[in-house]
């Protein structure tokens, strides 16, 4: 589409500040009315708990609303549609009504379906639009409009790239990077709408090479699933998965700016509520982790906490010794283990077996001693010597006594322990012994022997899904406190109908008040409260609890996931509504996907749909010349994506010992003009680099693992000879590396040039 440009005329820039003041007033007065609403809450107190829990879910609702208005402060309407029938269109960061008037939209929200054709109408396809308006503004002011007249005549001189408000669109890309990610709603090209919109339900994929928005498709997806099926989703909450803290940063404003509050945003290694992630794993060992073997090693791990006696156990109970000999105890386990419960659970089986055996030992001995001495009585014809001395009662009482007995429970402990994934893992992997009894079938040596590590040492991202996997075979015996859960609300029940009672013989006591008392005993109702309150803070609730599971997750570089963390996502959103994002030739986890189909499979087969993104915003086209020789190196198959613009600036490679690194930072800052720059270079050489180098907001020193996901105006990659050689998939470290920044880059080789970039530069 190649659109016939009206030039900017101050009538229309006049006519559009008035309109866009109208806007403001409204969101001014909206603002009014929620923070007035907001403050009566606030200022009421006590009452029965039905109010106070309305009290409570208003305040909430008032308080978001609130978050809401704000965050569209900036940028609040960018875009006009005139339609061929005289109908006009506003497009803005949410809806605003006319309120005074019969309630005519003023301002379409942009996930609305009204606002659409905005994104997807083109000269060839107008979609009944005759101009697309991009209206640019400064906090309040308009300062700028950009016209597109959708005319079939200029269809076919057409752009390559098919690219939508491309004037907004360039302005957007030429912007400085500040560090943090910034929403694209104004800008969204069509194949990015596309997928953004697409259905809820299945799994969705989207590959596509650097810079192609996945990112901010991602997050765009995520506020309009929230807009569009606010239902489904905003009890059970959105998830959105990281790679990193530092990429969470980065990603971390762009939700409420799209005015989504709704979603909790994570690493895979924050998903395990009471465990803090904080150590790192060498490579290999984050890789022998991530295996799928890895569910079998644990499985192998937990049935070595189910003992046998050698010989026999001897219990002591009753100034006495019982004995529980091997077969017996093998009885029970696979008594227990047949019930196919976790082991927490099916613990209670191996005890309840053992206390029956147990028991009858001990009566059997009590009857003994009670003989004891007494001399026997000859049998008269007829009689039976059948007849127990304990009867029932006497036996049950005499279990009662087994399983109160601290004794007897060590000993049965010792053998079925109770325990929690955490002791598991920390005794597992800091006891080379047990390591090799649960791996030693299943990996190599040299393989488990990665593992083994001292007890103190912190939880890694790679342990999470480990945990994870523990405590579903550890499973968790909740009989008490469910027990001790019905009788708290026995009581509870009990209580409110005393209150009742005492109401209702009280004459002054109007209806009303009645009534709310005896809401509190209906149980459905009770229920559906509860169930309102979690609505409000779902993304909180979720962090907190391990078996929670989300309405719809989205992965950002979901490549870099090993098959171990698949299988904690996966429990986690059983419905299997999923965007995943990322591109399978930036894979450089040792552990990542090097193809979707081999990662989805084990989940949903083939049933995943792939969406593609080919335009790189983020790269100017003089880099990525560069960037497609290392792709190339990855696979020569692959294609990069075609670049969006050009700058004019080509990269620059240069060789300079290490100490040399400070002296072309400076400048290349200097020329950021403003602008940020990232020096990203191999793990090995990351600490002395960062020293050399002074503090400056503007200014990050990274590996190439940090920076995934990242953009910055300006980049140094330091030693790419090293990055390529230090993993099997350094290549595709390289070409994250080279595709960072949106303006400059510079090579700075230590030891060799890598021959295959010096030919493409
Ligand atoms: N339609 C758009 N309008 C304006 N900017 C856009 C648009 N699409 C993408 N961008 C910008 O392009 C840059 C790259 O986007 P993003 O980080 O989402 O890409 P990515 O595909 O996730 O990249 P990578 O795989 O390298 O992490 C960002 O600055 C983003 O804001």
């Amino acid at each position: 589409m190649s659109p016939e440009r009206e030039p900017d005329n101050s009538t229309d820039l006049a006519g559009e500040q008035d309109y866009v003041s109208l806007l403001y007033r409204r969101l001014d007065a909206e603002r009014e009315s929620a923070q007035r609403r907001l403050t009566e809450v606030l200022g009421q107190a006590g009452g029965p708990p039905q109010a106070r829990t309305e009290r409570d879910v208003a305040t909430t609702l008032y308080s978001e609303r609130l978050a809401q208005l704000g965050s569209v402060e900036q940028g609040l309407c960018f875009g006009r549609l005139d339609f061929h029938e005289d109908e006009t269109v506003y497009v803005g960061r949410l809806g605003l009504f006319d309120e005074d008037g019969d309630y005519e939209p003023l301002l379409i929200d942009w996930r609305a379906p009204a606002a659409r054709p905005f994104y997807l109408a083109t000269a060839a396809s107008p979609e009944g639009v005759r101009r697309r308006r991009h209206i640019r503004t400064l906090s309040r002011r308009v300062v700028g409009l950009d016209d597109e007249i959708l005319d079939l005549r200029a269809a076919d001189q057409g752009h390559d790239l098919g690219l939508a408000g491309e004037a907004a669109l360039l302005a957007a890309l030429e912007r400085r990077r500040t560090g943090e990610m910034s929403d694209i709603v104004a800008t969204i090209q069509a194949e990015q709408d596309r997928i953004i919109r697409d259905e809820l339900g299945g799994v969705l994929v989207v590959q596509g090479g650097p810079g192609t928005g996945k990112t901010a498709v991602a997050l765009h997806r995520a506020a309009y699933l929230l807009y569009t099926y606010r239902q489904q989703l905003a009890t059970r909450g959105v998830l959105v998965v990281g790679p990193n803290s530092t990429f969470l940063r980065y990603i971390g404003q762009v939700l409420p700016s799209l005015g989504e509050t709704g979603v909790l945003l994570a690493t895979v290694g924050q998903l395990f509520p009471g465990v803090r992630a904080r150590g790192t794993d060498g490579r290999e060992a984050a890789e022998v982790k991530g295996r799928l073997v890895m569910t079998r090693v644990l499985a192998a791990a937990v049935a070595d906490r189910q003992r046998v006696p050698e010989d026999v156990l001897e219990v002591e109970f009753d100034d006495g010794v019982l004995q529980l000999d091997r077969a017996t105890c093998e009885r029970a386990r696979a008594k227990a283990r047949g019930t196919l419960r976790p082991h927490n659970v099916a613990r209670r089986v191996f005890f309840e077996e053992l206390l029956d055996v147990l028991a009858e030992r001990a009566a059997s001995r009590f009857e003994v001693d009670l003989f004891d001495g007494v001399p026997e009585i000859p049998l008269k014809a007829g009689e039976t010597a059948g007849v127990p001395v304990l009867d029932s009662g006497d036996r049950a009482e005499i279990r009662a006594e087994l399983a109160a007995s601290a004794t007897v429970r060590e000993a049965l402990d010792s053998l079925w322990p109770k325990i929690t994934p955490q002791r598991l893992l920390r005794e597992l992997f800091s006891a080379p012994e047990r390591l090799e009894s649960a791996a030693g079938g299943l990996l190599a040596e040299e393989e488990w022997a990665r593992l083994v590590r001292p007890a103190a040492e912190r939880w890694t991202p790679a342990d999470v899904p480990l945990l994870d996997e523990l405590a579903e075979l550890l499973g968790e015996d909740d009989s008490d406190q469910r027990a001790a859960r019905a009788r708290r609300e026995r009581e509870e029940r009990a209580y409110a109908e005393g209150v009742l009672d005492i109401l209702e013989q009280d004459e002054e006591i109007i209806d009303e008040e009645v009534l709310r008392v005896s809401d509190i005993l209906d149980a459905e109702l009770f229920a559906e409260r509860q169930q309102r309150r979690s609505e409000l803070t779902a993304a909180q609730r979720a962090a907190a609890d391990r078996r929670w599971t989300f309405g719809h997750v989205i992965v950002d570089e979901a490549q870099e996931l090993s098959p171990m963390d698949w299988r904690l996502l996966m429990r986690r959103c059983p419905s299997r509504s999923m965007t995943l994002v990322g591109d399978v030739a930036q894979t450089g986890a040792a552990a990542g996907a090097s193809s979707w189909h081999e990662m989805l499979a084990p989940y949903v087969e083939d049933r995943w749909r792939l969406r593609e993104l080919t335009v790189n915003y983020r790269t100017p086209a003089e880099i990525m010349r560069l960037a497609a020789a290392a792709l190339a190196e990855v696979d020569s198959r692959l294609r990069a994506p075609s670049s969006v613009r050009e700058t004019g600036v080509e990269p620059w490679q240069r060789k300079m010992p290490e100490e040399g690194v400070a002296g072309l930072a400076a400048r290349e800052l200097a020329a950021a003009d403003g602008g940020t720059l990232a020096v990203l270079c191999p793990d090995s050489r990351l600490d002395r680099v960062r020293q050399q180098l002074p503090e400056d907001e503007r200014l990050s020193v990274l590996t190439v693992g940090e920076a995934k996901g990242l953009e910055f105006d300006g980049v140094l990659v330091v030693a790419p000879e090293e990055i390529v050689a230090a993993s099997p998939r350094g290549w595709n470290d390289l070409y994250v590396a080279l595709t960072r920044a949106t303006q400059r880059l510079g090579v700075v080789y230590t030891e060799h040039a890598l021959p295959t970039l010096v030919g493409a530069g």
